[in-house]
């Protein structure tokens, strides 16, 4: 039955987007219900004979669009219990490319804590594998991130009693997700495991390295501010599936080693941005350790109807797979969530699934974006800057600080000529990223040249004797009027009038001496600012319009005069003469 969306939650768009997240939430459901009802999982017996209890629930959910959001209610089910919210917490992630084994493997580590420490936790040959759903086929299988109901407790050395959770994680690179989305999907599970399974095939590329650092970084930056001395992560475990080399490095973590050493070496004749990603890793993580694991077989890889059971696999697979899994999850090996030196309780763990999703919600990260979206962007802001620069260049030899006052229109062409000059080097600097994708960074280049002209017309501007004497002109001449008008009250014997009138003087005197002595101190700018707006509000107001009057009516008079005269080529320039004022 569907559910209702929360009521804060009343725009269509949003209520389209908790339909999803119901939507999800069900299918989720729906997958565990058919795990519990299948002959797998709680009815049936694990591999050892345990019954594997438990499903897997989908605690991250992705939204149509691309958001994320964290099932609060099904996290606490897990981590609130009353025998598991007070201890100690291991989470062990797998993450990776899309379609590479990822819950495969995790439900091989399921059978592991399930069997409790018997050395033939592999089991019966004949037993399906069941637990985190995976599948054959191109497609997409997980998406988001998924927790296994039932904790696991083991007891360390120290007889403590801990609670380890297994993570699985929405496959990488698949065609349905963004750049962004891979990366907080990876960042996110990095930063809430202990310790996170990076999983390949075949080998460690160069693209896989500048990949783990994009999105390490994605994570990095979201913990920016909780501590920068300690390293952000704790175990990174590089897992290479198919590993077709074992003459050059054996199957296992020696092997591993040996590659990981190979590929995470930093040599002073390597390029500079080869040798910054590796650093990168490594200041990244604790402990960095790798293994490689054989190929599982053709039936496994290929066959549709492979439903996990061990008489399918390769031997080696499953030799390697004995030692990696306890490698992981034995518990003398089992690596405890610490953040910021702390070890972790349960339900301090849902607070820090709280907080981090929360990051990765807000506005306030960058986006990660695709390298060719990434260098098309840096190259295009380049041809900006570089074209700003010889606007600006340009301009200063025009009207610099130490340039002549210019007319308006006269500046207004040189800026047309340099706006021309500077788009045509935008134009021949080579970009990536096509018309469309330059267009937009032209625009932005056209409104930043309009922006830097408006700031070089007011700074010619106020070379402009006029404008500069402006405001001491119109308090000069308010203070003239008054003073003639108080002498015409005074004689015609209006004294309060007159009083008045000289009252209006003084203040315009005092404004005036003000602004004189402000201009000459520079101080108190704010003051000089508000008397210059007073002047000007008069200017456009009162003594501007004035001034249009009389000179229009001076010149009406003067026409008149030659046209009494018969001088008719001065009507002909009327227009002009009109022109000018
Ligand atoms: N070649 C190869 N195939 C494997 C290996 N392990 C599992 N597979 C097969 O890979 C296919 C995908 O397995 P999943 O576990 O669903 O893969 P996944 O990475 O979880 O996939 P998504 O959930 O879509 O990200 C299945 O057909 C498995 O039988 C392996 O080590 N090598």
């Amino acid at each position: 039955m569907p559910c209702e969306p929360p009521k804060k939650l009343t725009s269509p768009s949003k209520q389209k987007e908790m339909a999803d997240i119901e939507r999800r939430k069900m299918q989720s459901n729906s997958n565990n219900i058919g795990f519990q009802s299948s002959p797998g999982l709680d009815k049936s017996l694990s591999a050892t004979g345990a019954p594997l209890k438990g499903h897997p629930v989908q605690v991250v959910i992705t939204t149509v669009d691309h958001q994320f959001e964290l099932d609060e209610d099904a996290l606490a089910q897990i981590l609130l219990q009353p025998n598991v919210r007070d201890k100690k917490i291991s989470i062990v992630s797998v993450a990776g490319s899309f379609r590479k084994g990822k819950s495969f493997l995790l439900d091989f580590f399921l059978r592991f804590l399930n069997a409790d420490g018997l050395p033939d936790w592999l089991g019966d040959e004949e037993a399906p594998l069941e637990g985190f759903s995976w599948r054959g086929g191109s497609d997409r299988d997980t998406t988001g991130i998924l927790i296994w109901s039932e904790p696991f407790f083991l007891k360390t050395r120290s007889g403590e009693e801990v609670v380890v959770l297994l993570m699985d994680t929405q496959g990488a690179f698949d065609s349905e997700s963004t750049v962004k989305d891979c990366a907080t999907i990876f960042a996110l599970s990095t930063m809430l495991s202990s310790v996170q399974v990076f999983n390949l095939t075949q080998n460690i590329q160069e693209d896989d390295l500048q990949h783990l650092q994009l999105f390490t970084e994605y994570g990095r930056l979201a913990l920016e501010d909780n501590d920068n001395v300690s390293k952000p992560f704790q175990a990174l475990q590089f897992l290479i599936r198919d590993w077709s080399f074992p003459y050059e490095a054996p199957y296992g973590a020696a092997g591993g080693r040996k590659i990981l050493e190979k590929r995470l070496m930093i040599s002073d004749k390597q390029h500079p941005e080869l040798q910054q990603i590796r650093k990168h890793i490594s200041s990244c993580f604790d402990k960095i350790s790798c293994f490689l694991l054989p190929h599982p077989g053709l039936r496994v890889a290929t066959n549709p109807h492979f439903d996990g059971r061990l008489k399918d696999i390769e031997k080696d697979f499953l030799e390697q797979l004995q030692v990696l899994t306890p490698m992981l999850l034995a518990k003398e090996n089992i690596v405890l969530k610490e953040i910021n030196g702390q070890k972790v309780r349960c339900e301090e763990m849902m607070e820090y699934f709280k907080a981090y999703i929360k990051i990765y919600q807000g506005e306030e990260l960058p986006e990660p974006k695709s390298m060719l979206q990434a260098t098309a962007e840096a190259n295009n802001l380049a041809a900006v800057a570089s074209s700003k620069a010889l606007y600006n260049k340009k301009m200063e030899e025009i009207c610099g600080g130490d340039k002549p006052y210019l007319h308006p229109d006269a500046l207004q062409v040189e800026h047309n000529r340099c706006v021309e000059v500077c788009v045509d080097l935008f134009h021949s600097t080579r970009k990536m990223g096509g018309p469309e994708f330059c267009q937009m960074y032209e625009d932005q280049l056209k409104e930043d040249l309009t922006e830097a002209f408006a700031s070089f017309s007011r700074h010619n501007e106020s070379k402009n004797l006029f404008s500069a004497a402006r405001t001491p002109a119109v308090l000069f001449t308010v203070v003239v009027i008054f003073y003639v008008v108080s002498g015409a009250f005074g004689v015609i014997g209006l004294e309060t009038l007159a009083n008045l009138a000289n009252l209006v003087m003084l203040i315009f005197l005092i404004l005036l001496s003000t602004w004189l002595y402000l201009r000459y101190t520079g101080e108190h700018r704010n003051l000089t600012v508000a008397i210059d707006q007073l002047a000007d509000l008069i200017w456009e107001n009162m003594l501007n319009q004035a001034y249009t009057k009389i000179t229009e009516q001076g010149v009406k008079h003067a026409l008149q005069q030659g046209m009494s005269r018969g001088e008719p080529g001065q009507a002909r320039r009327r227009p002009d003469t009109k022109k000018r004022q």
